[in-house]
């Protein structure tokens, strides 16, 4: 029985349009080396570009496009001509929230081949999942601004948490950490400063602890989260946090464990009511856009995650695979991994280790 997927490409603006089709590329190269398996890519031209040309990121109705696809491979929202909080809110945020998407999964490890910052880190003591998330908390667009330009201007952005976004979320990462080997959690928080919601979100996850007994799990400020991501690696495994603080700690696990370009993400329905959306952690990198330098690793690996939330967990280990394949040999290195290769390059290598691949015998 041949599957076919529906997926829908949004590479958005600057290095998206460079490593979404780079995405494409190998999810081609994974079918073409594994019967069974087909991909049927529709590519939305979404973000800065529309944004001149129509006055908004994407259509009012394109998540109706989007609905009845299986996932979602997207690229960057931010365009250096429009104001960031314009196209992030026009274009991911409209996807992400749209569709409920409400966990955001972070992995981050050392590959292979990787030269990671921390002298005394190695890749065995960082392997990390981060749970974002996703639709409530310092991101829930409660807020507003008044009297612009006069001394008394006002501005608030007004951090919203529910009952049901906090369980919702801490259910998802303590079920997420229970299928890890470790089984083990840290909830990172700020109630000793923010003394509602943040002391809401540390008494939910008490109360859901208690749903998962062979988890361990304890609670960490986020400001001495940082400390202990660079001091004490190993010591951490999944860790949950609000929209805001997973956004910065992933940026910085990303950096610990070689580039801001090799962190996959997917931000997921766990429910399956919508496609869930799969992206690389960064954003457009105006300073290298258009110049073929951007690590498509970070989108290989997320495409990675989309298939494992498809159920095809054998073509996702092939193409994980191929990926460390690929990182082990510096020649295959990008710039941010203080490397030659470009993009087609790095590219091109992974689609080669995907035929090779395809062309061992199969153990009996
Ligand atoms: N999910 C998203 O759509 C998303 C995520 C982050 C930032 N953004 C947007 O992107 C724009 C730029 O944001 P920023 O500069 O803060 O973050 P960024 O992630 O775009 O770039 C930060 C730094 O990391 C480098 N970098 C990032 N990805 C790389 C890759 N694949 N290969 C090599 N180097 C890479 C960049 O060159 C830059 O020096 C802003 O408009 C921001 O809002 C969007
Ligand atoms: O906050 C943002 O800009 C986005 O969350 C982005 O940084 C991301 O990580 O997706
Ligand atoms: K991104
Ligand atoms: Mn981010």
């Amino acid at each position: 029985m041949s599957k076919i997927y529906r997926i829908a490409c949004i590479p958005g603006d600057g290095i998206g349009k460079e490593v979404v089709p780079a995405g494409q590329a190998v999810l081609q190269a994974l079918a073409a080396t594994q019967p069974g398996l087909g991909f049927k890519f529709t590519s939305y031209g979404w973000g800065g570009d529309w944004y001149r040309a129509h006055g908004e990121m994407m259509p009012a109705d394109g998540l109706d496009a989007l609905r009845g696809q299986d996932a979602i491979l997207f690229g960057s929202a931010g365009d250096p001509h429009i104001p960031d909080h314009v196209t992030l809110w026009g274009l991911r945020l409209k996807i992400c929230q749209g569709f409920d998407q409400y966990a955001n999964v972070r992995p981050t490890r050392i590959l292979p081949g990787i030269d990671a910052p921390l002298k005394r880190c190695g890749p065995q003591d960082l392997d990390w999942v981060i749970v974002r998330e996703n639709s409530e908390g310092e991101y829930a667009g409660v807020g507003g601004r008044v009297h612009q330009g006069h001394p008394l201007e006002a501005a608030t952005d007004v951090s919203m948490m529910t009952r049901a976004g906090v369980e919702r979320i801490m259910r998802f990462a303590f079920k997420l950490a229970q299928a890890r080997p470790r089984k083990q959690l840290t909830v990172i928080t700020k109630s000793n400063a923010q003394r509602h919601a943040m002391v809401m979100w540390d008494e939910i996850a008490l109360q859901v602890s208690r749903e998962f007994p062979d988890v361990k799990w304890d609670k960490e400020l986020v400001d001495a989260a940082t400390a202990r991501m660079v001091n004490r690696p190993a010591t951490l495994d999944t860790i949950v946090a609000t929209n805001l603080h997973a956004d910065i700690l992933s940026d910085l696990a990303a950096a610990l464990a070689g580039s801001l370009g090799i962190a996959p993400t997917g931000n997921i329905d766990p429910e399956r009511r919508y496609p869930s959306m799969f992206e690389p952690i960064h954003g457009s990198a105006f300073d290298i856009m258009g110049q073929g330098l951007a690590n498509p690793v970070g989108t290989f690996w997320s495409c990675v995650m989309l298939l494992e939330h498809l159920g095809e967990l054998g073509a996702a280990e092939r193409l994980m695979h191929a990926i460390e394949q690929v990182t082990a040999d510096p020649a295959l290195h990008t710039r941010d991994l203080g490397g030659r290769a470009t993009t087609a390059q790095v590219t091109q290598a992974v689609c080669e280790r995907l035929g090779a691949a395809a062309r061992q015998p199969v153990a009996a």
